[in-house]
C-alpha cells in the first residue's frame, strides 16, 4: 500500500489539485458533473499528464513535469488498479483466467495465479462463478469479479469511478459490502469518485468535495456529511443525519440524549455495537404532527419549527439546531399540509419517522 501525495494542473480543464491520501486511507471524492473528479483519478493513474504537477505514490515519484525530460510513468508501471463502471472483463477467459491474469502477468507460475485468483473469488463472494465466461454474469457479479482481478494485481492503490453507478439498488448493495469489507480490513488506499452519500459513509474515512476544478472541502466523512461547508456538500447532504453511539443493532443515541431507532443497514457490513454511527434519513420521510401519534414503530421528536423553505412543489421546514451545533431535523412537506397544520417557525411540533425509514451505519471502522 502507497500513500498519494500529489500537486496538478490541467490547463485545458481548468482544474488545479493539490490532493493527498495517506496510507491505509480510503477517501471519497464528490462533486458535481464536470467538477474534475475523473480529471483526478486519471491524473493519479498515470492517464493525463498534467501541465504542472508532481505525483508520488509512496516515496516514488511516478509524474513530475519540473524534471528535465519530465517524469511519466505508464499506467501498468504504477502499481494502480482502476475499476469503473464497466467491469471490462476479458470475454474469452473464464472468471477464474480472469482474475489470475494480473499474477500471471506479474510471473507467477499458473498454479500460483489460480490458486490466488480463487482466494480472491472467495473474498468478494464470487467462487461459484469461477467457471463461468463474463457474458454469463449479471451487472453486480461482474463487478464483484472486477475488484477480485483489481486486488489480485496487489495494486498500491485502488481507483474506483463510481463503481456502483451501472448497478440497480438491488444489487449495488451487495458490492458495497464486498468493498466495504476489502478496503477496510485491508486497510486499502483507496480514492472512491461517486455520486451517492451512502457510498461515502459506508466506505470512506474522508471525503473531499471537488468543484470546477478545485478541492473545496476535505475532513472526516461524517463531518463534511454533517455539517457540510460547501455548496455542493450542502446540497447533497441534504438528507437528515444524526451522529450519535449505536446503542446495539437498531438504535442510536446522540450525545443530547435522543434515541433513533431504525434499521441496521448490515449489507454496509454492520453496525459495530458500542461504535460510533450515524442515522440516515430523508427530509421526505418525516411527517409533521401537532400531538405525539400513538403508533409505533416510529421515531417521534418534539422540535421547535426554525425555518420554513418553499423547495419546488414542497415546503422544507427546519427544526432548531441540536444542542451538538449541528443542523436540526428536516421535514418535507406540502403546502397542504402546511396551511392545514397552521405551521409557522417559532412553533413545537412531532416530526414522525417511521424506524423503517432510518438507515444506521457504523461511523467507525
Ligand atoms: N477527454 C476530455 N478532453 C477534454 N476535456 C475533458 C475530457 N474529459 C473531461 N473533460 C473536461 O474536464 C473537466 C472535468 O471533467 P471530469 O470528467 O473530470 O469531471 P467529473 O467531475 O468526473 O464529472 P462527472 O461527474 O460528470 O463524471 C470538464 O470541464 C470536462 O468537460
Amino acid at each position: 500500500m502507497s500513500s498519494i501525495s500529489l500537486t496538478a494542473d490541467v490547463i485545458g480543464r481548468d482544474v488545479s489539485f493539490e490532493f493527498d491520501c495517506a496510507d491505509g486511507e480510503v477517501v471519497a471524492v464528490l462533486g458535481p458533473n464536470g467538477a474534475g473528479k475523473s480529471t483526478l483519478l486519471s491524473v493519479i493513474a498515470g492517464l493525463i499528464r498534467p501541465d504542472t504537477g508532481r505525483v508520488l505514490l509512496g516515496d516514488d515519484v511516478v509524474t513530475d513535469t519540473d524534471t528535465d525530460k519530465g517524469t511519466f510513468v505508464p499506467v501498468h508501471a504504477r502499481g494502480v488498479a482502476s475499476l469503473t463502471q464497466n467491469a471490462l472483463l476479458f470475454p474469452h477467459l473464464s472468471v477464474e483466467a480472469n482474475v489470475a491474469f494480473g499474477p500471471r502477468s506479474r510471473g507467477l507460475r499458473k498454479r500460483e495465479a489460480h490458486f490466488r485468483a480463487r482466494t480472491w473469488l472467495e473474498s468478494v463472494d464470487a467462487i461459484e462463478l469461477a467457471g463461468r465466461k463474463p457474458g454469463e454474469l449479471s451487472g453486480g457479479q461482474a463487478q464483484r469479479v472486477a475488484v477480485a482481478r483489481a486486488l489480485a494485481a496487489n495494486p498500491r492503490v485502488l481507483l474506483l469511478d463510481e463503481p456502483m453507478s451501472a448497478l440497480d439498488v438491488d444489487t449495488a448493495p451487495a458490492l458495497r459490502r464486498v468493498l466495504r469489507r476489502v478496503l477496510r480490513e485491508q486497510r486499502r488506499t483507496a480514492v472512491i469518485v461517486t455520486h451517492d452519500l451512502l457510498d461515502a459513509l459506508a466506505l470512506a474515512d474522508t471525503v473531499v468535495v471537488v468543484e470546477s476544478g478545485r478541492i473545496v472541502e476535505r475532513g472526516p466523512t461524517t463531518e463534511v456529511l454533517t455539517a457540510p461547508r460547501s455548496a455542493f456538500a450542502a446540497r447533497i447532504a441534504g438528507v437528515n443525519l444524526l451522529s450519535g453511539t449505536m446503542d446495539g443493532a437498531d438504535s442510536l443515541s446522540t450525545s443530547w440524549g435522543l434515541t433513533v431507532s431504525g434499521l441496521t443497514v448490515s449489507r454496509l457490513g454492520g453496525i459495530d455495537s458500542a461504535g460510533s454511527g450515524v442515522a440516515v434519513f430523508a427530509p421526505a420521510a418525516v411527517a409533521v404532527h401537532l400531538e405525539p401519534p400513538h403508533a409505533s414503530p416510529r421515531n417521534v421528536f418534539p422540535v421547535t419549527i426554525a425555518s420554513m423553505d418553499v423547495h419546488g412543489a414542497t415546503v422544507r421546514i427546519r427544526a432548531d439546531q441540536h444542542p451538538d451545533g449541528s443542523p436540526g431535523i428536516a421535514a418535507d412537506v406540502t403546502p397542504a399540509a402546511v396551511a392545514e397544520l397552521d405551521l409557522e417557525p417559532g412553533l413545537t411540533v412531532f416530526f414522525v419517522v417511521k424506524s423503517q425509514e432510518v438507515a444506521l451505519h457504523s461511523a467507525t471502522r
